[in-house]
C-alpha cells in the first residue's frame, strides 16, 4: 500500500537531505492500520509514547491521510504567498498589537503565523488576518479538522492504552470548546555556512503535533544515549508527530514530551528557504493540567513536591512567555523541576 502514490509536488527541486550525516531513528507508524485499531501499531504507539515521542505517521494509503497531504501541500503554497506579503498586510496581525491575542496567536515578524481553530472553525470572532488568509479559509479548515480528528483517534489508543475510562482523554480536546490548538505556518531563511539555530530547545506545550517539514533542521536529543543532537530526516507522504506536555502532565510521567530544536537545514538543502507547517493540539483552556486519576497512571509515583494546577490556558500562556524572558529557562528545568516553577511565583 502507498507504494503506487504519487510523488509529491512540493518536494519536486528541493535539493536532497545529505546521506552522511547521523539521523534519528523514528519508527513509522500507518494513520490506516491506526485507524483500523491494528494491535501491533497500537501498542508500537504506546511504546513510543513511553519513550522518544516523535514518530513518523504515514499518512498514504487512507483517504483522510491522503487529503491531508493534499492539503498540507495546498497550505504550504498558501503559505509561501502569506510571507511574501508586504509588511503592512501582515502587521494586521501582529501579535503584539492586536488585541485579544494573548501576545501569541497572530504574526510574528521571526516568520511564524499562529492560526487559531476556534478562528478558523468559527467558535471565535477571529482575529485579523490578511484577505489572502481569511481567502483560503477552507483550506485551512479541511486542514485543521482533519488533523484535529487525527489528533483524537491517537488520543483514543493512548487512552485505551492507558486503561482510562472510554473517551477521557477526547473528552478534554472537544472540536466546539476554545483551546489553544493552532496552524502555525513557520519561515526561515536560509542560512548558508555554519550551521545556525533558528528555534532553541524546547518540548511542545500541548498534548500532539503534528509537523510537516520539507527540508531537514528539526532536531532531537535521543533519550538515553548520548546527549547528542541528531536530524531527524523528512520522508515524503509521512508527518511527524510528537508529544508534548499535556500529555506529561495528564500522565504524572508515564508518557513522554522529548526535547527538539530547529537548525538550519543541513548539507546542500542550507541555502533554501525552510517552511514548515503545524498543527498544535492543546486541551481546552479550562483543563486544568494535572495526573488524571484511573489506570495506569495510578501506579505512578506521587510528587513530593506541591504541585501547581494551572489550567491549561494559564499553562502556556506561563510557557510562551518565560521562555522568553527568563534567560535561565531550559526544557529541564521547566518539565522537571516543580520546584523551579513554583519559585518563580508569576
Ligand atoms: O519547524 C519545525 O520543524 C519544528 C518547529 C517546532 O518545533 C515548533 O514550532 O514547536
Ligand atoms: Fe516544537
Amino acid at each position: 500500500m502507498g507504494d503506487a502514490a504519487e510523488p509529491l509536488a512540493s518536494f519536486a527541486g528541493l535539493p536532497p537531505f545529505p546521506d552522511d550525516i547521523p539521523t534519528a531513528p523514528l519508527v513509522t507508524l500507518s494513520l490506516a492500520k491506526l485507524q483500523k485499531n491494528d494491535p501491533q501499531e497500537i501498542s508500537e504507539l504506546f511504546k513510543i509514547g513511553k519513550g522518544l515521542g516523535f514518530f513518523y505517521l504515514n499518512l498514504r494509503g487512507c483517504e483522510n491521510g491522503e487529503r491531508l497531504l493534499h492539503d498540507a501541500e495546498a497550505v504550504l503554497d498558501v503559505q509561501k504567498q502569506y510571507f511574501n506579503l508586504p509588511l503592512e498586510e501582515k502587521r494586521v496581525s501582529d501579535r503584539e498589537i492586536v488585541p485579544n491575542s494573548d501576545n501569541f496567536f497572530g504574526w510574528k515578524a521571526l516568520g511564524t503565523l499562529a492560526y487559531k481553530k476556534d478562528d478558523i472553525v468559527g467558535n471565535t470572532s477571529p482575529l485579523p488576518v490578511p484577505a489572502l488568509i481569511t481567502a483560503n479559509n477552507p483550506l485551512f479548515k479541511s486542514f485543521a479538522v482533519n488533523a484535529f480528528n487525527i489528533v483524537h483517534m491517537l488520543l483514543n489508543h493512548l487512552n485505551d492504552q492507558l486503561e482510562l475510562p472510554p473517551g477521557t482523554l477526547v473528552n478534554l480536546h472537544r472540536l466546539q470548546e476554545q483551546s489553544g490548538d493552532h496552524v502555525r505556518l513557520l519561515k526561515a531563511p536560509p542560512a548558508p555556512g555554519e550551521p545556525s539555530l533558528s528555534a532553541g530547545p524546547h518540548t511542545d506545550f500541548g498534548s500532539l503535533t503534528i509537523l510537516f517539514n520539507w527540508l531537514g533542521g528539526l532536531q532531537v536529543v535521543l533519550p538515553g544515549a548520548s546527549k547528542e543532537w541528531v536530524y531527524v530526516r523528512p520522508v515524503p507522504g509521512c508527518a511527524i508527530v510528537n508529544l508534548g506536555d499535556a500529555m506529561v502532565k495528564f500522565t504524572a510521567g508515564l508518557l513522554r514530551s522529548n526535547i527538539h530544536r530547529v537548525m538550519s537545514p543541513p548539507g546542500e538543502q542550507a541555502d533554501q528557504t525552510r517552511f514548515s507547517l503545524v498543527y498544535f493540539s492543546r486541551p481546552e483552556n479550562s483543563v486544568v493540567l494535572k495526573r488524571l486519576k484511573g489506570g495506569l497512571i495510578d501506579a505512578q509515583p506521587l510528587s513530593d513536591q506541591p504541585e501547581p494546577e494551572f489550567t491549561s490556558k494559564q499553562w502556556f500562556l506561563r510557557r510562551a512567555h518565560l521562555n522568553k524572558k527568563d534567560k535561565n529557562w531550559t526544557p529541564d528545568n521547566w518539565t522537571k523541576s516543580r520546584g523551579t516553577e513554583a519559585g518563580r511565583g508569576e
